[in-house]
């Protein structure tokens, strides 16, 4: 089978940067720059648009002194304009050695914005190139609106065409600028022009306004483009440009005589490190790279996965740096649990574990999300409440807080079969509620543990809504001792670790 090679061009620092609200400082585009091209290993990054600002000048200039070191400066791409020679004299000056030079695809673009005829566009477009050739700066060319210039005016197209291929351009660049294309458009376009040209070197640059960027990838390469333009976490203008990581498995699935050099293992931390510097949130549905796409929620799949990997597709997450998980909810069963205790190197009996999947699924009934790391805390609650038999139960209350009024508590406990009621005010509603408590222990004579110190905490290493821990310590005349409650409510995990206290002093 013949292979292709196809360039894989990422242009995160450049189209990613007009995510709405996106920038990235000098420093962070040279840490990503560095990483697309050794680590990650793309082809190429187009790093930013010329003459934009002092800190995109910067940017290029630690880029293009970093890449030069390294050999890298022909992979170092900067969008330029024909402006007469301006973009390049910046460019000289920030060291950039290969502009993308835009220019009008199509002729509702030229005639309306920029008020020209072809023959003048080309005329500027020619002196611009030759200014570039004689400053030793290789020229690619983007044809802005191509893919609407293909639809309304594909004359235009071809005659601009016609032009470029006799200028000294090393590539073509064909972006679908508004994201319009459907794929079947997206093979016959490129298609046609592979066929016109087959001598020049074509790039698709795909926009994802009606989520078919990958899929007008696919086609561009069924019909024989060379290179891609791709973004981490497929940022960019709109919807965004076609998502690098996607793309990638789409090939290495997919595409078996395309070959391409990006490393797959890879492409989680980047989108992570991209992510954080970007603040542009991952989708937890994206695939490769969203948080959820490789976990098993139903308890079915999990159960699946320990019997030959009925629900596992090509899709490994080791491929891609990542790990399967197993979600831990209502739907989730013991088998989804028994993976998770496997990871924790926990054991429990069927009694122990039929009780903890009790309590995961009360906890997912209430919507709370429980993570792997909430588990040891839930067990703990779980099997501490077992070996407590309870002579005092806390049976119901109703806790009050309200603008202008002092907090109140009504309070029923039963001890040793006997049922107490109570109302107490507090400064809030927990003390309210001890207040409740101390009133019926008074009537009996008995007097409470004295609180010494309250704690709360979510558990450490869970990032999860579900769990929150209050931790109280105790205070008798004989000694000290501590208590803790788990609940998805503050309030509710004290009056938890306080009911402990009851049934232990
Ligand atoms: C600026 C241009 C090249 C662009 O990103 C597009 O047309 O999509």
């Amino acid at each position: 089978m013949a292979q292709r090679s196809v360039e894989i061009m990422d242009t995160t620092l450049r189209d990613g940067e007009q995510t709405s609200g996106v920038s990235f400082s000098s420093s962070e585009k040279l840490t990503l720059a560095k990483l697309l091209l050794e680590e990650l290993q793309v082809d190429r990054i187009e790093v930013a648009s010329a003459r934009v600002s002092d800190g995109e000048f910067t940017a290029v200039k630690n880029i293009t002194e970093w890449a030069e070191t390294e050999g890298h400066l022909d992979r170092v791409e900067v969008l330029t304009f024909v402006d007469k020679g301006v973009s390049l004299n910046w460019m000289e000056q920030s060291g950039a050695k290969v502009q993308n030079l835009l220019t009008k695809g199509s002729l509702n673009h030229l005639t309306h914005q920029l008020k020209k005829t072809p023959e003048e566009h080309f005329k500027e477009i020619a002196e611009v190139i030759a200014q570039a050739e004689s400053m030793g700066i290789t020229t690619n060319v983007y044809l802005e609106d191509w893919s609407n210039g293909m639809r309304n005016s594909p004359d235009y197209v071809f005659e601009f065409l016609d032009f470029l291929t006799q200028q000294p351009v090393k590539r073509i660049l064909l972006p679908d600028t508004l994201g319009i294309l459907t794929h079947q458009e997206a093979f016959s376009f490129i298609h046609q022009i592979i066929k016109k040209y087959p001598n020049s070197h074509f790039d698709f640059h795909g926009h994802n306004d009606y989520d078919l960027s990958v899929a007008n990838v696919m086609e561009a390469l069924k019909a024989g483009c060379h290179g891609l333009h791709l973004t981490v976490n497929g940022m960019g203008e709109r919807a965004g440009n076609a998502p690098l990581a996607s793309v990638v498995a789409v090939i290495n699935d997919f595409m078996p005589k395309i070959t391409i050099g990006v490393k797959e293992s890879s492409l989680y931390k980047v989108s992570k490190l991209v992510s954080a510097f970007t603040g542009f949130g991952i989708p937890y549905n994206k695939p490769i790279v969203g948080d959820n796409v490789f976990t098993q929620t139903a308890g079915i799949h999990a159960d699946g996965d320990s019997k030959k990997n009925l629900y596992f597709n090509d899709l490994l997450p080791e491929r891609f740096g990542r790990k399967r998980k197993y979600a831990l909810g209502k739907t989730s069963g013991k088998a989804n649990i028994q993976k998770n205790l496997q990871e924790l190197g926990l054991t429990l009996n069927d009694e122990e574990l039929k009780k903890v999947t009790e309590r995961i699924i009360e906890l997912g009934d209430k919507k709370e999300r429980v993570t792997k790391e909430d588990l040891p805390f839930i067990i703990s609650d779980v099997l501490d409440s077992e070996l407590h038999p309870k002579r005092v139960i806390v049976k119901s209350y109703v806790l009050t807080h309200s603008k202008g009024l002092k907090p109140s508590t009504t309070l029923s406990i039963e001890i040793d079969g006997k049922t107490y009621e109570e109302n107490a005010q507090g400064d809030g509603q927990f003390d309210a509620f001890i207040n409740a408590l101390k009133k019926i222990y008074q009537k009996e004579k008995v007097a409470l543990p004295k609180l010494v110190d309250y704690a709360v905490r979510i558990p450490p290493g869970s990032n999860s809504d579900a769990l929150c821990e209050t931790i109280i310590t105790w205070q008798t005349e004989e000694k000290d001792f501590t208590t803790r409650g788990l609940d998805s409510d503050q309030t509710v995990s004290a009056i938890k670790a306080t009911e402990k206290m009851l049934n232990l002093f």
